[in-house]
């Protein structure tokens, strides 16, 4: 088994992407903040299955984070991270990919991200960022207006740097998918965008590096919050037929009926909203798909508040 190559600087990543494309093989691109959990495996699995190389990033991006957000206190696992990706068998790597390892792994300090400086006051700011207008202002948009910014300033920059035959991203997080979807169509980036299945806890609760702030007992609590989603799915496909389709007002009374069950969730959004532009829809109609996406806020035991977020898709 070959350790994957350690990458810290811009000129190192460019100069192993150098190299792959003379030997004419393919490459593919997982970004994450680290903390690897499941979820993240089997984006690395996703990739090694379809590319000659994979190069996993793990850079927490402060300029995604409001001043008032978890930075620094953000879980930071890097040891556990390069041994979870040298010695794990990625989740769903296909038998073609078994063979294959992580290639690169970038890890990259923030002045080599930032040459020009970087600051939590977003009016501080140095150099250059990228907008996507429109879709960054709706649901998390809103309560984390500077969030998908620094998305997709730091996408923008991994894909320059890495210039990736395909890059990989989790549904979990739909709307940065969304986000970054529009950014490489509109900024006529040459990568494919793959975005796959949220992993679960046997509970249900998605997984996300963040769990890491919640107690077993919390984490059985927050299990809610697929069941009420999964319940909101049920009602629309018991209740739409043919061309029939179903009030988003409905299928939300449903999912809200289902969080009210528990106290001490906080319901920051329930949406239903258009898979491509984000837009709310009405009404949704077979055939035409919808993601229903929520945000909470739960207390762990220490009185720390703290989002969880989720989504399911509606064919
Ligand atoms: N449960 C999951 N299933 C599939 N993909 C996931 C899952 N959780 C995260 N990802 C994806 O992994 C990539 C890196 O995410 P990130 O490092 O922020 O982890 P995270 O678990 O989403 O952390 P956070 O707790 O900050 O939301 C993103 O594309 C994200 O959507
Ligand atoms: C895409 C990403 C790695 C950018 O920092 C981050 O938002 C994440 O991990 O989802
Ligand atoms: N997975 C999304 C990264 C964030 O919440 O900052």
């Amino acid at each position: 088994m070959t350790k994957p190559q350690i990458l810290r600087t811009v000129a190192q990543v460019r100069q192993w992407r150098r190299q792959a494309l003379l030997n004419n093989k393919t490459v593919g691109l997982v970004p994450t903040m680290g903390a690897l959990h499941r979820g993240h495996l089997s984006l690395v699995g996703q990739s090694l299955s379809e590319n000659d190389h994979t190069i996993v990033s793990i850079f927490v991006n402060p300029s995604q984070f409001a001043p008032h957000e978890d930075l620094d206190k953000y879980p930071r696992t890097v040891d556990e991270d390069l041994a979870k990706l040298e010695g794990a068998e990625p989740v769903l790597a296909s038998a073609s990919a078994v063979s294959r390892q992580v290639s690169a792994v970038f890890i990259p300090k923030v002045s080599e991200m930032y040459p020009s400086g970087i600051t939590m006051d977003v009016s501080q700011q140095k150099g250059a960022f990228v907008s996507v207008v429109g879709l960054s202002e709706q649901l998390e948009g809103v309560t984390r207006p500077q969030f998908f910014r620094g998305v997709a300033t730091v996408v923008t920059k991994l894909l320059n740097i890495v210039t990736p035959e395909r890059v990989y991203f989790g549904q979990k997080d739909a709307q940065q998918c969304v986000v970054v979807k529009n950014l490489v169509r509109d900024l006529l980036i040459d990568t494919e965008v793959r975005v796959m299945p949220t992993l679960r806890e046997p509970n249900g609760l998605a997984m996300s590096s963040r769990n890491a702030y919640l107690s077993q007992h919390m984490k059985d609590e927050s299990s809610v919050i697929y069941q009420a989603l999964t319940r909101g799915e049920k009602y629309y496909l018991n209740k739409s037929s043919g061309d029939v389709g179903v009030a988003s007002l409905e299928i939300i009374d449903e999912i809200r009926s289902e969080l009210a069950s528990k106290n001490g969730f906080k319901i920051e959004y329930i949406a239903v909203s258009d898979p491509n532009t984000l837009e709310d829809l009405s009404v949704v109609v077979p055939g035409t798909g919808a993601i229903i996406s929520t945000a909470l806020r739960v207390k762990n035991e220490e009185g720390n508040e703290m989002r969880l977020i989720d989504n399911v898709c509606l064919q």
